[in-house]
């Protein structure tokens, strides 16, 4: 059994991505590792991804994922397992449906076009940060819907407090946690915020439902399944606040990476409709190279044997779409941003399999929120190519975190040109 030395965890810390594609060529399919108490079992490739997303039961996700309870709550999707899982997801899906977000394009498009039009030619901007304002805004309306939205600097400062927390490290949040440290004081105070602000505004649509909203939260109150089961005020809560932690960085995240990419290669600046295959493509090949969730994890709760090695109850398991995605064996030349590879009229043309394409995971967790975000960034691109042509300055670019890998440093470009929205 390759189990990794320390040394291996010295440099996962340093240079935490490339590592991870390094362990997998040095040890194979099945690489355990081990520092002091902490045992994590990866397993890398396309064979493991699809033998993990065909075997959901095998696994828990409430211990994988046990650090957000006091973030998204007791009752969140990523924290649900088996039946309560299965109910809250049938009542949650609803309001991601496609004929709904196609409801969400205009506030995506507004938000797009405001930044922009903030815009003036011959500055510089982080290109990163001022997406991520837009997208923010965005996550916020049409989450909350506009009665909450109209607070949304306040809203969205609380919430960012509150989302700081997923950047410590597990000792750092411990240390956070047990001690009662500021940061994790003034983010429960922040949440505590939030919270009265959801129960209030669900009560408001409790008492109005003449009032129909189109957001996320009015098809959350409406919710009910065949049995006439509805999802409780605390039910909503959580799953309101955890689709705006695991939908907002990330999506930003990847917009990030997209303009990073595209001012580098000015051949792609074409601009299109949102809907158009050259900017799916687009967004499919950043989605590819720098997919946000480098890593996901599950808890082992049935013991398995997976390429000949006995996988025991109460691992931590780890399977990773940035190392699957830059395998060049399933894509050559893994590290170009090449989005003519997802052409189907190019010879080379292979469609993906979902255990080789994974950056929204597959399975029983499947990111619920996967249209949402591929829509949303989407539109923000197709407005950008549009509106503005940006041209890259010298800068350092570096990934820093795991469940949202963004640009460290931001995306700073200069913008050469801004036209007016059509
Ligand atoms: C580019 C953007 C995004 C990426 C890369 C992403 C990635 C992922 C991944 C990999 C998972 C599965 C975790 C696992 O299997 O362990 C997941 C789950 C989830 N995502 Fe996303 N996500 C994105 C955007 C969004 C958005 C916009 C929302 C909501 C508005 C969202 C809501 C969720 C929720 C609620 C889950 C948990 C589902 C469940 O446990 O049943 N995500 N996401």
């Amino acid at each position: 059994m390759p189990t990794a030395k320390a040394v291996d965890y010295f440099d996962l810390l340093r240079r935490p991505y490339d590592e991870l594609v390094a362990m997998h060529r040095r040890r194979g399919e099945v690489v355990k590792t081990r520092l002091g108490p902490i045992h994590y079992t990866y397993l890398f490739g396309a064979d493991a991804n699809r033998f993990v997303f065909a075997n959901s039961d095998l696994f828990r996700w409430r211990e994988a994922f046990e650090f957000l309870v006091p973030i998204t709550g007791e009752t969140a999707l990523i924290t649900s397992d088996g039946a309560p899982h299965k109910r809250r997801r049938r009542l949650v899906q609803p309001a991601f449906h496609h004929r709904q977000i196609a409801g969400y394009v205009d506030t995506f498009r507004r938000n797009a076009d405001r930044v922009i039009d903030s815009w003036r030619p011959g500055t510089v901007v982080d290109a990163y940060a001022e997406f991520r304002r837009a997208i923010r805004r965005s996550t916020i309306e049409l989450l909350f819907g506009e009665r909450l939205a109209a607070d949304e600097q306040r809203l969205g400062d609380q919430l960012q407090l509150v989302l700081d927390l997923l950047d410590l490290l597990p000792f750092e949040r411990l240390l956070q946690e047990r001690l009662g440290l500021p940061k994790w004081r003034r983010a429960l105070a922040a949440k505590a915020e939030v919270d009265a602000r959801v129960f209030e505004e669900i009560a408001y649509r409790r008492a109005h439902p003449d009032e129909v909203g189109t957001d996320v939260l009015s098809s959350l109150v409406d919710a009910v399944d065949e049995d006439g089961d509805r999802l409780s005020d605390e039910e909503i809560r959580d799953q309101v606040i955890s689709l705006i932690s695991a939908g907002y960085e990330t999506t930003s995240a990847a917009m990030g990476w997209l303009i990073h990419e595209l001012v580098n290669a000015p051949k792609h600046w074409q601009p299109a409709p949102y809907d158009d295959p050259s900017i799916a493509n687009l967004v499919s090949e950043a989605l590819r190279l720098h997919p946000p969730a480098v890593l996901s994890a599950r808890y082992v709760a049935t013991e398995f044997e997976f390429a000949g090695e006995r996988i025991p109850v109460g691992t931590q398991l780890i399977i990773s779409p940035y190392v699957t995605h830059r395998l060049a064996e399933i894509w050559p030349d893994p590290t170009r941003f090449d989005p003519d590879r997802w052409d189907p009229q190019q010879a080379s043309y292979r469609k993906p399999t979902p255990a080789e394409f994974l950056p929204f995971a597959a399975g029983a967790h499947r990111c619920i929120g996967s249209t949402f975000a591929t829509v949303e960034l989407q539109v923000v691109l197709s407005r950008l190519l549009e509106r503005a042509t940006l041209s890259p300055i010298a800068q350092r670019i570096e990934p820093i975190g795991y469940g949202a890998m963004r640009p460290r440093y931001g995306v700073q470009v200069r913008i050469d040109d801004v036209r007016p929205a059509s």
